[in-house]
C-alpha cells in the first residue's frame, strides 16, 4: 500500500514535470518549471551534485502541488457554474442581460468590465457558497493544546473548518440550498444593484479556506472562475433536458432536492455528471467566430 501510493506520488510528480521540460526543450512554451531547472543548471554545473538534485526535487514538488491543488478545484467550481445556471435559467437570463447591456454586441467581457457586472460577481460567489470544491477544509494539526470557548484542544489533533456550514448556515444565509445570486448584492440607493462586500474581494470567500494556510492560489482562481464564467454566459445558453447519464427522468425540482448525490463524497467535492446538461452557442456560427477574432487584449 506504501510503495503503491509511493509509486502513484512519483509518477504524479515526474509525469507533468517531464511534459513541462519537453516543452521547454522545444521552445514551444513558456514554462516557470523550465526556467527554474534553466537557472539551477547554471548554478550548478555538475548535476550529479546532490543540492542541485535537491533542487530539482523541489522545483518538481512545487509544480506537482500548484498542478494537484488547481485542477480539481477549478474544475468542480466550474462543473458546479454549469449545474447551477442549467437549474437556474432566470438567473442566466438575468445575468445575459447585465452582459449585453455593458458590452454591447461583439465583444467578450474582458477584467476591465469586471467592476461594471456585479451580477456576474454575484453568480462567482453564490457559486463558491453554495457547492464550495472544498467543503470541510483541509485538516490542520494543532502544535499546541489550546483552550477555546471552553473545549480543551490537545497538541496534535486534527482540525477542520466546515466552509460547508458557514456558507449554509441559515441564520446568515436565507434559503441556503437554493442559488441565489441576489444575496450578494443590495441596493446602491440609486435603483442599481451593488455588491455587498466589493469586486474581486477573495479573503471573504470562504470557500479559499482562511487564515496563514488560506488558499495561494485564489488570486489565480478567481480571475479563471470569474472571467470562464463572464465568456461562457456572453456566449452560450446553458439548459438541461430531464434525462441522466443512465437514461432516467429527473426533474429539475428532483436534481435541486437530491443534488449532493451528483457529487463525490470525499474531502474534494467534485461532480460525477452534470445530468442533462446542454450547452448551445447564443450566437451564429458566424458571430462567433468575429467575436473570437477580434484582435484585444483582455
Ligand atoms: C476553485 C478554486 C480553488 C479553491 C476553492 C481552493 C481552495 C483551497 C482551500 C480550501 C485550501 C486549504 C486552505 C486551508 O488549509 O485552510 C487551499 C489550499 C491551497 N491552494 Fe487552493 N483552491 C482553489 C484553487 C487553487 C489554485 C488555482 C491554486 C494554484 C494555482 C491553488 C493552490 C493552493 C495551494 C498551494 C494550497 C496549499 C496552501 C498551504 O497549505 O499553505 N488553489 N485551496
Amino acid at each position: 500500500m506504501e510503495n503503491s501510493a509511493k509509486t502513484t506520488l512519483k509518477a504524479l510528480k515526474d509525469g507533468p514535470f517531464e511534459v513541462a521540460m519537453k516543452a521547454w526543450a522545444s521552445g514551444s512554451s513558456s514554462s516557470l518549471v523550465g526556467q527554474l531547472v534553466s537557472e539551477a543548471k547554471n548554478r550548478y554545473p555538475d548535476e550529479g551534485n546532490s543540492e542541485y538534485l535537491a533542487e530539482i526535487e523541489s522545483i518538481k514538488s512545487m509544480g506537482f502541488t500548484a498542478l494537484a491543488a488547481a485542477s480539481d478545484t477549478t474544475v468542480s467550481a466550474t462543473t458546479t457554474f454549469f449545474i447551477a445556471m442549467s437549474l437556474y435559467p432566470q438567473v442566466q437570463k438575468k445575468a445575459q442581460a447585465e452582459l449585453d447591456r455593458v458590452l454591447g454586441f461583439g465583444r467578450l467581457p474582458g477584467f476591465g468590465d469586471r467592476t461594471s457586472l456585479p451580477y456576474i460577481e454575484a453568480i462567482y460567489k453564490e457559486v463558491m457558497r453554495w457547492y464550495p470544491a472544498i467543503p470541510i477544509g483541509l485538516v490542520h494539526k494543532t502544535t499546541e493544546d489550546i483552550f477555546y470557548k471552553g473545549y480543551y484542544i490537545p497538541k496534535g489533533s486534527g482540525i477542520s473548518a466546515n466552509i460547508w456550514a458557514m456558507g449554509h448556515n441559515p441564520a446568515e444565509h436565507e434559503n441556503p440550498d437554493e442559488f441565489i445570486p441576489e444575496r450578494h448584492l443590495q441596493d446602491n440607493g440609486l435603483g442599481e444593484p451593488e455588491l455587498k462586500s466589493g469586486f474581486g474581494n477573495v479573503s471573504n470567500i470562504l470557500a479559499y479556506g482562511f487564515g496563514r494556510r488560506v488558499c495561494v492560489g485564489r488570486y489565480f482562481a478567481d480571475a479563471t472562475l470569474w472571467l470562464t464564467m463572464a465568456c461562457v454566459l456572453a456566449t452560450m445558453n446553458i439548459s438541461r433536458d430531464s434525462i441522466n447519464s443512465t437514461n432516467e427522468s429527473v426533474s429539475d425540482e428532483d436534481l435541486k432536492k437530491n443534488l449532493e448525490d451528483y457529487y463525490t463524497d470525499c474531502s474534494l467535492s467534485h461532480l460525477k455528471e452534470l445530468p442533462g446538461v446542454k450547452v448551445l452557442p447564443r450566437l451564429s456560427k458566424e458571430e462567433l467566430e468575429g467575436l473570437f477574432d477580434q484582435d484585444k487584449e483582455i
